[in-house]
């Protein structure tokens, strides 16, 4: 079991406290009329990827006492076990190594004296190998058709990052289509397969433990559908391949070993979209795209491995969430991406970090007497503008977010981008800035005294609302790699500052444990003991769903 210790971090934890208390009046607005650098003095630019950390509620001392706490956390020292390999997920004596998934093949990275390097690129062209065979029409289906679609069966890690991913980058698309299939909602399926010739469709089982019941369900599903449709046994292997850390168990569902990619026990399912839980992207987009994707992970790992602390940008964003989070206990982070093409990043990063950082008990068992995880949430924009933005703007509650704008569109339609980017930049601004009474008085200059009065104070904005812009110059695979790598070691600074271990899931299991218990109660007249709530619930739902049938 790897030692692990209580972090060092309490007389700097206090300071920080003190620092808050002493600093919170502090306007935005006048931070910046202060000091003309305050932007050269709090940006970071990667590559083809700017971080804008300057509309914050911070201020130098801030950062400098933010990047003492994460020294006093150990933070490098973590970051040299994870990228080393050591098992940092101590509940499951695991190591955490998504981000050897993306090294160079001349790298080398040890899991118990093995060099997992050449597993992961054996793999990797297996997997894009396929990938190249349904696009380019070499792997035909069993009565010798071209594939057409491809559908992916998996849930959480196992959908949500290569459906955000391939949804981000259809302007790459090759020739297939690429469906995701995760609820165990029968719609869901059922939908889906409406589009679907069998003869034409592939599916890809995807699942790290293979034990999943929604996606095991599902697949049973569609593989009965695909036999319905005229298809024989024989013909699955043409039709349906898998993607898991349990070789054996997917073959035991009835899918050629041949057709099984792995993955490693060591890569977490919400950080496995560079993995073969990739394959559905790498239909999509194909080879090439798919390993710029990697290249930008693996650069955003480069200056995270690297950069001092105080202008690295993973650290950055972690030490700045963590100081509204812990600090200021704001209990949200919205993520707000100003791309279509982005709109399902909001759910990908609930489960990266929700996921992740969804603890109260620290490593070793204590009791953690602070906030942790905040809540993740968002939506594209600028449709969110019409929606929500107005208690971010007016409401009560510290809401800090992230802004993510791409400087070029695929879609130059018009002045359409120009004004999305503008909307962006004007929501920043006004939430940093905010309206003054003084201001709101004089635009309401041409009403009597009483009614300026009353109205007056509805129209201030207060600002200081926080926000990071993160400008990409596009969203390519490789800007795209970048960016997703970015928040996985956003969650990783927080996590290890917290001193929780961010890589297992246990509030999950319980669920799944329940669920399983009280499924086939559904569907029996057995005694319930669960709670009154519960019981009359499946009470209710037992009386009407036989009225239905
Ligand atoms: O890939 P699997 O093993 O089917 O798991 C799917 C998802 O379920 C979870 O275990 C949570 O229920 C996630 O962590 C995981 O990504």
């Amino acid at each position: 079991m790897l030692q692990t210790h209580p972090i060092n971090h309490t007389a700097i934890w206090a300071q920080l406290h003190q620092h808050q208390r002493s600093t919170r009046f502090l306007h935005m607005r006048d931070l910046f009329a202060q000091n003309p650098a305050r932007f050269e003095q709090m940006h970071v630019q990667l590559h083809g990827l700017l971080l804008d950390y300057s509309k914050n509620r911070i201020t130098e001392d801030t950062l400098q006492l933010l990047v003492q706490l994460a020294e006093a956390a150990d933070l490098r020292g973590w970051m040299d076990k994870m990228r080393r390999g050591d098992a940092i997920n101590i509940s499951e004596n695991r190591a955490v190594l998504h981000t050897a998934l993306r090294l160079p093949e001349s790298a080398s990275v040890y899991v118990n004296g093995h060099n997992v390097v050449p597993d992961i690129q054996r793999e990797r062209e297996r997997a894009l190998a396929f990938a190249e065979a349904v696009n380019n029409g070499s792997h035909l289906g069993a009565h010798g058709d071209t594939i057409t679609d491809v559908v992916n069966i998996g849930i959480g890690g196992s959908d949500l990052g290569p459906q955000m991913a391939t949804l981000a980058l259809k302007p790459y698309r090759q020739r297939v289509n690429v469906h995701f299939v995760a609820n165990v909602d029968g719609a869901n399926l059922a939908q889906t397969l409406e589009q679907l010739n069998p003869a034409r469709t592939v599916f890809i089982v995807a699942s790290k433990s293979f034990a999943t019941p929604e996606t095991l369900l599902n697949a049973r599903a569609a593989r009965t559908w695909f036999l319905q449709q005229g298809f024989a046994e024989a013909d699955i292997g043409r039709h349906f391949v898998a993607v898991s850390s349990q070789v054996a168990a997917a073959t035991e569902f009835g899918i050629a070993p041949a057709n099984v990619f792995a993955m490693f026990d060591w890569v977490g399912g919400r950080y496995s979209v560079w993995s073969a839980i990739g394959l559905p992207l790498m239909c999509a987009v194909g080879a090439a795209h798919f390993n710029d994707f990697l290249a930008g992970a693996h650069a955003m790992d480069t200056h995270f491995f690297n950069a001092p602390l105080r202008h690295n940008m993973p650290v950055l964003l972690g030490l700045i969430g963590l100081w509204y989070n812990t600090f200021y206990e704001a209990a949200s982070h919205a993520v707000i991406p100003y791309d279509h093409g982005l709109r399902r990043l909001p759910a990908h990063l609930q489960q990266l970090d929700m996921e992740s950082n969804g603890k109260q008990t620290g490593r070793l068992g204590e009791h953690l007497d602070f906030d942790t995880g905040a809540v993740i949430w968002g939506e594209e924009g600028v449709n969110c503008q019409h929606a929500f933005f107005q208690l971010l703007h007016q409401g009560s509650r510290l809401i800090p977010s992230d802004f993510i704008v791409p400087v070029q569109s695929h879609y130059p339609l018009g002045k359409q981008h120009q004004v999305l980017v503008a909307n962006a930049l004007a929501q920043t601004e006004a939430l940093m800035r905010g309206k003054t009474l003084a201001e709101a008085h004089a635009e309401l200059a041409h009403l009597d005294n009483q009614s300026r009065d009353m109205l007056a104070p509805q129209k201030v904005f207060p600002g200081n609302q926080p926000s990071n812009t993160l400008m990409l110059d596009a969203v390519t695979p490789f800007n795209l790699g970048m960016l997703l790598a970015l928040y996985e070691h956003k969650v990783f600074v927080q996590g290890t500052i917290w001193g929780v271990n961010s890589f297992d899931q246990w509030g999950v299991e319980y669920g799944k444990v329940l669920a399983a218990a009280i499924e086939p109660q559904l569907a029996n007249t057995e005694t319930l003991a669960h709670d009154a709530s519960t019981n009359a619930l499946i009470a209710h739902y037992r009386k009407h769903h036989e009225h239905n049938t």
